[in-house]
């Protein structure tokens, strides 16, 4: 079964993260804080429960495209680029947020830990038998990523929505990619380009010591 002419399809929206690396190995905001952007849209159409997450979300896809829509914006057109003007530049808060409470490297961040979990999700959805809990599956992947970096309200109200998640069949027809077996093999075509833009993105942030910005 092929995706309805028009439809919106998770397809198109992974595959920013493949368009996203350069042959340098370098990582294109554009097409980056677009495959963002495509998740957000699904995510709201997941439901209301959502919305505290999404919300949070398109704020700090927001402020990075106002970096890279701004005056300075070809420090702002590759990952590598942006990390070595915002630190030259003294942009960054390494301590605690004072000075750039919402620099490009601390809100790029935050999204890289949140590709972890995407990561974990998409891989415990294409690999888990065909009975099994979405919601399992997203609170484990959860758990193993995000879960550390959030108080524990979040983490509270994020396993709450989680058990609103349609089962596994569903949730892949959601994706609008075709039937259960499409979907499973686009995932697997994914897969490895979300790996590598996480990789690229450990890597220069661990070479930067940037894992850890307040
Ligand atoms: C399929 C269900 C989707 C579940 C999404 C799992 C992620 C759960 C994240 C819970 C975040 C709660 C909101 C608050 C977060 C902030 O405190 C926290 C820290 O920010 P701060 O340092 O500025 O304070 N923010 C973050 O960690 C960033 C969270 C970004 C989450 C982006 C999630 C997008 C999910 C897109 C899912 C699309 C699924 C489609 C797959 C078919």
């Amino acid at each position: 079964m092929a995706a309805a002419p028009g439809a919106f399809s998770l397809r198109e929206v992974l595959a920013g993260f493949q368009e996203c690396v350069t042959e340098q190995r370098e990582v294109l905001l554009g097409p980056y804080l677009c495959g963002w952007r495509g998740l957000v849209r699904f995510l709201n159409g997941l439901g209301a429960i959502f919305s505290f997450i999404s919300k949070d979300a398109v704020a700090k896809i927001q402020i990075m495209e106002n970096y890279c829509g701004g005056e300075r914006r070809e420090e702002y057109r590759t990952l590598q680029a942006m990390v070595r003007y915002e630190l030259s530049g003294g942009l960054v808060d390494l301590q605690r947020r004072s000075a750039h409470p919402d620099s490009g490297c601390r809100t790029v961040l935050r999204l890289h830990r949140a590709l972890r979990w995407l990561q974990l999700f998409l891989e415990g959805l294409r690999t888990a038998r065909q009975d099994a809990s979405t919601s399992a599956i997203c609170t484990d992947s959860y758990n193993a990523s995000l879960a550390a970096y959030h108080p524990w309200v979040v983490r509270k109200a994020a396993v709450v929505a989680f058990c609103t998640l349609p089962s596994r069949d569903a949730f892949l027809e959601v994706m609008n990619v075709g039937g259960p077996e499409e979907a499973v093999e686009m995932l697997g075509d994914a897969l490895p380009h979300i790996r590598n833009v996480y990789g690229i993105t450990q890597e220069l942030y661990e070479q930067h010591h940037l894992l850890d910005l307040p």
